[in-house]
């Protein structure tokens, strides 16, 4: 147990955080040191495996941040943009490694993130699973082979319970594509449109949300051209693709100095 890394999810009791807890309990190379949850929150005090319905496994629940952070050699952080920036401001503090999967998160939020990485090793990605960031890097390859007659649209679909829009998924693609078309995403994307906007102009880069169900993640990159369309598709159908991708990285990020880096950096993609 001691040579494995210590690790402390954020926010354990969400979709993500049960999972992580799950993945992280199921490797033979981490191990669990605490997780936390919202000031008020049942959990709070509690065993975490009784917290869950099991037995007793010894892995607390914390309501203050620190306390857990100050165990772990790595932090796995599912949770919001507002608790995710002020995690890093302790994960900063602590010198640890940082895995960030939460997304939504503002220009404002992701400085103070770039300036929490003077600190710590943080790994931030809008989509942990292999899957998806094989096909950022078919994004953009096919975005530099493509010219403006080929429109990009990136389509995603999410459950009914996710918050943010685009996903951080779909960002990641759109920011890819524009990369290969050599443009800036900010003055080329189209993030909603509604009622007599006229026709789609050349060279935006269109962005469509769908929320239903549970819809584990969903995402294409159609560029649509005179007389013929090129689709690429990601299928997310089980949220332990993200998990594994999570621990993947914060086991990678231990002894590496601090910097802020992506999933492709981590799965040797670049
Ligand atoms: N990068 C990736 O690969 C993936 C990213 N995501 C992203 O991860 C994030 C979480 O998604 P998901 O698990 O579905 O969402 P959930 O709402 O199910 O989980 C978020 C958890 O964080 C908790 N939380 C929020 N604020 C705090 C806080 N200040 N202190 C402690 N806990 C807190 C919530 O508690 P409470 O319920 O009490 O509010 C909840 O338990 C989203 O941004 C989502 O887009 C999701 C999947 C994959
Ligand atoms: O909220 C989710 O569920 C997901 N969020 C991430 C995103 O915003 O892209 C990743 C995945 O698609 C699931």
């Amino acid at each position: 147990m001691s040579e494995t890394v210590g690790i402390a999810v954020m926010g354990g009791s969400g979709r993500m955080g049960r999972m992580l807890i799950e993945t992280i309990q199921a490797s033979d190379k981490a191990h669990l040191v605490g997780v936390t949850a919202r000031t008020g929150h049942a959990w709070i005090g509690q065993d975490l495996g009784e917290a869950m319905g099991g037995t007793r496994n010894g892995v607390p629940v914390f309501e203050d941040p620190l306390e857990v952070i100050a165990k772990a050699q790595a932090v796995i952080d599912f949770t919001s943009p507002q608790a995710t920036v002020d995690h890093a401001l302790l994960t900063a503090q602590a010198r640890c490694v940082h895995v960030i999967g939460t997304t939504g998160l503002s220009a404002a939020d992701l400085e103070k993130i770039a300036a929490a990485a003077h600190h710590a090793t943080i790994v931030r990605a809008g989509n942990m699973s292999l899957g998806v960031n094989l096909l950022v890097q078919l994004t953009r390859q096919v975005a530099a082979a493509l010219d403006e007659d080929f429109d990009i649209e990136v389509i995603e679909a999410h459950h009914n319970q996710k918050v943010d829009a685009p996903s951080g998924t779909a960002l990641m693609l759109g920011e890819a594509a524009a990369e290969g078309r050599g443009v800036a995403l900010d003055d080329v994307a189209d993030r909603g449109r509604d009622g007599i906007i006229g026709a789609r102009e050349t060279g935006r880069i269109g962005f469509s949300a769908i929320r239903g169900g549970d819809i584990v993640g969903e995402h294409d990159v159609l560029f649509a051209g005179p007389g013929e369309r090129v689709v690429l598709r990601h299928m997310a159908t089980d949220r332990r693709i993200f998990a594994r991708g999570a621990l993947k990285a914060a086991l990678w990020g231990q002894g590496k100095g601090p910097g802020e880096f992506s999933m492709a950096s981590v799965l040797g993609l670049r």
